[in-house]
Order: C-alpha cells, then structure tokens, then sequence
C-alpha cells in the first residue's frame, strides 16, 4: 500500500449523469493535499442491442476496474445510478465478484462514500444508499455520510438532489435534466470532505 491514501472513485453510468458527479467528485478530491485519486467504471452487462434500444451513449474514456483491484485502494467513493430504489444489477454483478476479497477480509476498515443519481426528485436515493450499505457492512468498510455538511443540501428553492447520504442529481424522467450547478458543489465539496477523513484516519493508524 502506498503512504499516500489512494482514493478510488469507482461509477457505474448508463446515460453520463453518475460520470458527470464523478468529475466533480474527484475535482474535490484533489483539493486535498497528499491523497491520489483515480477514477474508474464498472464493467457494463448489457448486451450492445440492449444499450442500442435503451439510447445509451457511449462509454466514457474511463478504465474499468476488475474487482479484485479493490485491494489497492485505502478508500472509494461509489456512484450508483438507482434502480427500482437499489443498485443497479451492474453493480450487483461486480460485488457479487468480490468473494476473494471477502473470504481474505481484504477490504476490511477501508473507508467508503456514496453518490447518486435519480429519474425524479423521490425516485429513492436514499434507499439506494441503504441497500447499497448491506454489501460494504459485510465487507467490513466503514461508511462515511455527507451529513448535512453543504448549506445546499438544504436548500429547497429549487430540485437539488443529493441527502446526507451523498452527492446526488435528479437526472429527469428522459434523462434530459443536466447536472445544476448546485449538485456540482455539493459533489466537490463531498470529494474534498471524504479526501480529509480519509487522510486523518489513515494518519491515525501509523
Ligand atoms: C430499469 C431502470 C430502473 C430505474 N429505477 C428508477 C427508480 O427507482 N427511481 C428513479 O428515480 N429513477 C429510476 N431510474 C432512472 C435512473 O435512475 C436514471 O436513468 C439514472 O439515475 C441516470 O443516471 P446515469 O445518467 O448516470 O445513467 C431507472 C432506470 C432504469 C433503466
């Protein structure tokens, strides 16, 4: 393990809204002196003519992670885009992959946070981050929330989405709503506060 915390952002993203959170993410990552930060996507399961039928756009220029990479990372920031109020079944398939890891407990008191993305406003970010939190308990990971740590995170002038589970964007029930300028701070800002957790509680256990 490197002496400097290495922090993996690691999305999975159908139509870019969880990829465009994660740009963001990692802009408020590197904010943070003395941490790495990489960003990654997991692998897609969909046949082409699926993605074909759904409209889905091409992947991004990002590195796909193989699950036992896991290992070489002292901390992770996963975007989950929700599915009937829980993980997609892409991210289903890579944990569902990581039972190495679990027998070894090679995950074991490594540090995690969550963002998200949503067709509509009460489309279930918060469940998704709670359902999410089955698979990192079991892996030993220690959660780390957002909290209400963003003044945007309560504001209501406007749909902004994102809870003191994590960053999060409300992407529109076509998909066409971009991420607001209010989602990107809230998302820097969650990179930056979870590089500073991550950097303290490493520097704690030397
Ligand atoms: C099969 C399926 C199930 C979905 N379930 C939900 C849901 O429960 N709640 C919701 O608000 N949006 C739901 N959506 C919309 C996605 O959450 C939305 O497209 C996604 O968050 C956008 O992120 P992306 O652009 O990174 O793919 C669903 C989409 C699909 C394809």
């Amino acid at each position: 393990m490197s002496a400097r915390p290495q922090v993996f952002i690691i999305f999975y993203s159908l139509y870019g809204h969880i990829y465009t959170l994660a740009q963001s993410i990692k802009k408020g990552v590197e904010r943070v002196a003395d941490v790495d930060v990489k960003l990654f996507q997991i692998k897609e399961t969909l046949p082409d003519e699926v993605l074909a039928k759904m409209h889905a756009p091409a992947k991004p220029n990002v590195p796909v992670i193989e699950p036992k990479d896991l290992a070489l990372a002292d901390a992770f920031l996963f975007g989950i885009p929700t599915r009937y109020g829980n993980m997609p079944a892409q991210w289903k398939h890579f944990w569902d992959a990581t039972g190495q890891l679990w027998v070894s407990g090679a995950l074991n008191n490594k540090l995690a946070g969550t963002f998200f993305a949503t067709g509509s406003q009460h489309g279930g970010q918060e469940t998704t981050a709670f359902t999410f939190l089955t698979t990192l308990i079991h892996h030993g990971i220690i959660y780390v929330p957002l909290g209400y740590t963003h003044p945007n995170l309560q504001d209501n002038t406007e749909v902004i989405g994102g809870s003191a589970y994590g960053a999060g964007t409300v992407a529109g029930g076509d998909g066409s709503r971009q991420v607001s300028a209010k989602e990107h701070a809230i998302a820097e800002h969650q990179g930056e506060s979870f590089a500073k957790v991550v950097r303290q509680f490493l520097a704690g256990r030397q």
